[in-house]
């Protein structure tokens, strides 16, 4: 029987390559679909994955993970669609308007953190966050509530007596504990919004595991290393392209250092889809898949510990039902007519 796999951010960078690894791996028994916000380059990334794989079954689904709406009629489309769900990779995500520290940067060059600086850009990135139509912040909802979302609108495809499914999360290594602050679950008050998404993503799995697994449902978070993409090509917004090419040897030397320089995203989808050839039973619910590149360019996935706590991951999935009841009550009250549809006091 083919699996059905659904990746989210599927059309470009670490979901693109994750796609194409896939399809590689078993071309004819799979059912993928490619969630993405945009259609014209959903559209451009399945004519590509269709012509290396052209017997594969590749479709796609509009979805917009930073519009609620966009989430709950995605996840209605794909209930008509299909009728279980094997893995659900949790990919798409944002880094919007961030400010490189390039004082901090060169501190951190001469100080004994330099190794851990170039693996987790701890003190020296920050972004300016937005708000989403629906008055949510914007790099919280795309990059984790959107997707909570969706993974309990799809609880009946993905819970089925017997059989087990994945959840996939991408998190980063610049998902830290000090960016988040359980009485604001949005960052709507810091500037590491990016961090902070990140290190919710890495609690919100522990606490889907305490959920989940015992009607099937397993959660897992992997960590890509540091990859060119369009994402960080955003950090430094003033280089060109080429820039980025010219400092290709520099990441390549700095490799040997950290083996978290995986920097294409085909080494960055390694752990993604490693978990996808493991029992989800024999995983850890603590840790997180790493995704690294020795300095001779092996690829490879290793497990290290989250720094997270059951106490914790209990206290934010119960904030983010909570939030999940308030905006239903607010789109409900607007399709009503009754309010209009911000969610601002949330
Ligand atoms: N690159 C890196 O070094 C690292 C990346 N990551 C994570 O990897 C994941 C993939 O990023 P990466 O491949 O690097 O970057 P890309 O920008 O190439 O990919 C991001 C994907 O997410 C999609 N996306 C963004 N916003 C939304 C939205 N609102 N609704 C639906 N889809 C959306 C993008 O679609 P569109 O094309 O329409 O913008 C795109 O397909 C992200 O979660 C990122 O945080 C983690 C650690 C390191
Ligand atoms: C020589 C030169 C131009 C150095 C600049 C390096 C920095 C731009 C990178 C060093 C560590 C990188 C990093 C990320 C972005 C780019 C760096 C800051 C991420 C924050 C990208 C997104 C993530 O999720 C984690 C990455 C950690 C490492």
């Amino acid at each position: 029987m083919s699996k059905v796999v659904l990746v989210t951010g599927a059309n470009s960078g670490i979901g693109l390559a994750l796609c194409e690894r896939l399809l590689s791996h078993d071309a004819e028994g799979l059912q993928l679909c490619l969630a993405c916000r945009n259609m014209q380059r959903a559209q451009a990334a399945r004519s590509a994955l269709l012509a290396s794989h052209p017997r594969a079954q590749v479709a796609l689904l509009q979805m917009d993970t930073s519009s609620i709406s966009s989430v709950i009629a995605a996840a209605q489309e794909v209930k008509l669609r299909y009728n279980r769900l094997d893995c659900l990779y949790l990919n798409a995500g944002i880094m919007p308007n961030p400010q490189f520290d390039i004082r901090a940067f060169f501190r951190g060059l001469f100080s004994s953190r330099v190794v851990s600086m170039f693996a987790t850009a701890e003190g020296i990135l920050t972004q300016k966050d937005g708000l989403t139509a629906d008055g949510l912040q914007e790099v919280f909802t795309t990059n984790l509530f959107g997707h909570f979302v969706l993974v309990r609108e799809l609880e009946p495809l993905l819970c089925h007596a017997g059989l087990t499914s994945q959840l996939i999360w991408t998190s980063s290594s610049n998902a830290h504990r000090s960016a988040f602050s359980m009485g604001d679950i949005q960052h709507r008050r810091g500037t590491q919004p990016y961090s902070s998404s990140k290190y919710a993503s890495d609690l919100l799995s522990l606490a889907l595991n305490t959920h989940y697994n015992k009607r099937g449902l397993y959660s897992s978070v992997i960590c890509p290393g540091f990859v060119m993409t369009s994402l960080t090509y955003g950090i430094l917004p003033s280089f060109p392209t080429f820039l980025w090419t010219l400092f290709m040897p520099i990441f390549w030397l700095i490799r040997i250092l950290t083996n978290t320089f995986t920097l294409t995203p085909y080494n960055g989808a390694e752990a993604l889809f490693w978990l996808f050839k493991q029992k989800p039973e024999s995983l850890d619910p603590q840790a997180k898949y790493h995704s690294l590149t020795s300095g001779l360019g092996r690829n490879y996935t290793q497990a290290r510990r989250m720094d997270v706590d059951l106490h914790t991951s209990q206290d934010l999935f119960e904030k983010l039902l909570q939030l999940e009841t308030e905006v239903d009550r607010v789109c409900s009250s607007a399709a009503d007519g009754r309010t209009a549809y911000s969610t601002t006091c949330l």
